[in-house]
């Protein structure tokens, strides 16, 4: 039997959520010590811990069948790869900042400016695009110092909470992407028998995350006005409870609007409401 490749960073930013994905879609491996494959002990698969810089071409180069790695780095290499799966973890936004005194006001004032990153790539086809001849300086880590020290006027790099331009004295100025995680394999490769039954557990995973697993009770008058507010359900389970009249209803209930939901669901009537978290969602 084949046994595919996968390649995920090795550290940093990237590196535990993505061991922790590959876990809950209950492949067992050691992660990242010495070595820099580990086998998975129950499924035909090899991790191989890289470089996060290096996996789009491992990808497209066949040395890897599949990779994770933020959408930032894929667009950066230009390399010729399909996403299989969005993520949702490692989201962040390549922005252009500016310090916060300067004179840089509309995205044309770039003209002739110089402008630091780690994304030479994705900031010259960003600039292309807009007609803007600035000179891009290419460095390779800690860009948020450079306009500090008179290095450049501007800068193009990751943001997520702000607080890394916050405290180097600088202001988000223009988007030029937004990213997450996405696993990645050659194009076609979703074709794969091997690479389809991950890509399911994983959305099985991912799927499990997004949503709450709630059982509450209820009068059996107060049924249908709760029904009512659980839309998205095909069929909430409900069960006779031992006290006559009353009754219990299972169902799901998306994370991202449920603290509203519950209070919906509390007016209507539910009480005992018990919530769980939900390990899988197999369709
Ligand atoms: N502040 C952030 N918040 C959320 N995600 C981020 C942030 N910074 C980076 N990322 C995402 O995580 C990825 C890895 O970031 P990290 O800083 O670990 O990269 P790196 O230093 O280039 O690592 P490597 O040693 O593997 O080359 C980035 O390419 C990006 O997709
Ligand atoms: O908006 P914030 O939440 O402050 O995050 C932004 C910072 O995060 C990334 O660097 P990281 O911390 O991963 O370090 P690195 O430069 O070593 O990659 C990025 O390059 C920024 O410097
Ligand atoms: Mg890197």
């Amino acid at each position: 039997m084949k046994t595919l490749k996968i390649a995920i960073q090795k550290s940093g930013r990237l590196n535990e959520k993505s061991v922790e994905l590959l876990k809950n879609c209950g492949l067992n491996f050691e992660n990242y010590k010495s070595s820099l494959i580990s086998p998975v002990s129950n499924f035909p698969l090899e991790i191989l811990f890289l470089r996060d810089d290096d996996i789009p071409e491992y990808v497209q180069d066949g040395i890897a069948d599949l990779g994770i790695v933020g959408e930032n780095v894929i667009q950066e290499t230009e390399v010729e790869v399909s996403y299989l799966q969005r993520l949702g973890f490692g989201k962040c936004s390549l922005k252009i900042a500016v310090p916060n005194n300067t004179n840089i006001e509309t995205v044309a004032d770039l003209n002739g400016r110089s402008i630091a990153t780690t994304y030479p790539a994705i900031l010259r086809k960003y600039l292309d695009n807009l007609n803007i001849n600035a000179e891009i300086r290419t460095i390779s880590g800690s860009v948020e110092i450079s306009p500090g020290l008179g290095l450049s006027d501007a800068i193009c790099d990751l943001v997520s909470t702000g607080g890394t331009l916050k405290s180097n004295g600088l202001k988000p100025f223009a988007d030029v992407m937004s990213s997450e995680a996405v696993m990645i394999g050659r194009p076609g490769s979703e074709n794969d028998d091997l690479i389809q039954e991950l890509i399911q557990r994983i959305q099985s995973v991912l799927r499990a995350k997004e949503t709450k697993y709630v059982v509450l009770n209820a009068e059996r008058a107060n049924l249908p006005k709760i029904l009512e507010l659980l839309p998205g359900v095909k069929s909430p389970s409900v069960v006779p409870l031992a006290e006559e009249n009353w009754v219990a209803v299972h169902t799901v209930i998306p994370e991202r609007d449920f603290w509203s939901r519950i209070s919906q669901l509390k007016q209507a009537g539910a009480q005992g409401i018990v919530v769980m978290p939900i390990e899988k969602i197999i369709l």
